[in-house]
């Protein structure tokens, strides 16, 4: 595992700078349908490039902490989760007092968090399987000083049963093992840039999920045009391809249209860019 082994940085170090890389490339990449990237804000009027990069940067702490506190207590298990609770709503109020209260990064927190904890405990053991699998647990544990608040997330799950970023990490991130990371390979393969290859993933995270900021904004109907559209844009060749870009940038303008930003696909397509780079360097 030599990428977790850094002369000049301890191991959590590390892990933070990889999250906080995984969200600033996630941010970057354009053109991403109805999201904050280069071109613009997407279907966010509160939110800007420089304030997720900003966002991005104020998290590092929190996640070097979360690593940290996953090899002092060195176990999945209640300690552990109860501590990664606490550093995670520290890390909101991190971000929310940066972006001055807008919700930049609070589900990438939740998926990043617990990754990073999984590549901390235990760094030799470090495949995709491996780290989604020990993140699963943790999330799988209760965390008995969580506030209950009535979130978008809890809205949408009440009104159609979807259960949104806690229900993709405890079952152990499908999105990202069997859609994200399989096309992102796929689609480097093809050589076609390595900006295209994560849009493909991006793409393919799309296809199936239940995105909670897609149901609060636009309902079922949004849920299905995002899920719909992502599909049409890599049956018609991915976004390296004419006829892609073309079905892209109709995806991108029917989300607009209905206000749909897939904020839970964007979360997760920074999930699936970290442990990429840690999977690959195993
Ligand atoms: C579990 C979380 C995300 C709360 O979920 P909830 O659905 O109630 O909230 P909310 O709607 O505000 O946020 C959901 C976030 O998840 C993302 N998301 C939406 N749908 C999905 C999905 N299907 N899969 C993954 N992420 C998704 C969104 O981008 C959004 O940012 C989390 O914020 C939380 O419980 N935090 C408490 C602190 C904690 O325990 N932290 C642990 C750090 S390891
Ligand atoms: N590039 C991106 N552009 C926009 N959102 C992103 C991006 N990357 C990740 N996200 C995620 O999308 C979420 C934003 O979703 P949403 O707009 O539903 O948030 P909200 O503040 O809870 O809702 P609202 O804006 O409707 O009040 C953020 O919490 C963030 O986790």
């Amino acid at each position: 595992m030599h990428a977790l082994k850094l002369p000049h940085l301890s191991l959590a170090e590390h892990l933070a700078d990889l999250a906080v890389d995984a969200l600033l490339d996630e941010a970057d990449l354009s053109p991403k349908p109805a999201l904050v990237d280069r071109r613009g804000n997407g279907a966010h009027s509160d939110l800007h490039l420089g304030l997720m990069h900003a966002s991005a940067l104020s998290l590092w702490p929190a996640f070097k902490e979360m690593a940290e506190v996953a090899i002092e207590l060195g176990e999945v298990g209640l300690p552990l989760r109860e501590a990664l609770g606490r550093l995670g709503r520290e890390g909101e109020q991190a971000m929310l007092a940066t972006t001055g209260g807008v919700n930049t990064h609070r589900g990438a927190i939740w998926a990043l968090g617990l990754l990073v904890a999984a590549a901390a405990l235990a760094p030799e053991s470090s495949t995709a399987s491996a780290l989604a699998l020990r993140a699963a647990k943790l999330a799988l544990l209760n965390d008995r000083y969580a506030p209950q608040p009535f979130s978008h997330g809890a809205q949408v799950a009440q009104r159609y049963g979807a259960r949104g970023a806690r229900e993709e990490a405890q079952l152990g991130f499908p999105s990202v093992l069997q859609r994200g990371l399989p096309q992102l390979k796929k689609s480097r393969l093809q050589q076609h840039g390595e900006q295209n290859a994560r849009l493909d993933a991006l793409l393919a995270i799309m296809t199936g999920l239940a995105d909670t900021c897609v149901l609060y904004r636009a309902g079922p109907e949004g849920l299905l045009a995002m899920q719909q559209g992502a599909q049409a844009v890599l049956e018609a060749g991915g976004s390296a391809s004419l006829d892609g870009r073309r079905q892209l940038n109709e995806l991108d303008q029917q989300l607009l249209a209905l206000n749909a930003s897939p904020g839970g696909a964007a979360d997760l397509l920074a999930a699936c860019l970290f442990i990429d780079r840690i999977d690959g360097a195993s």
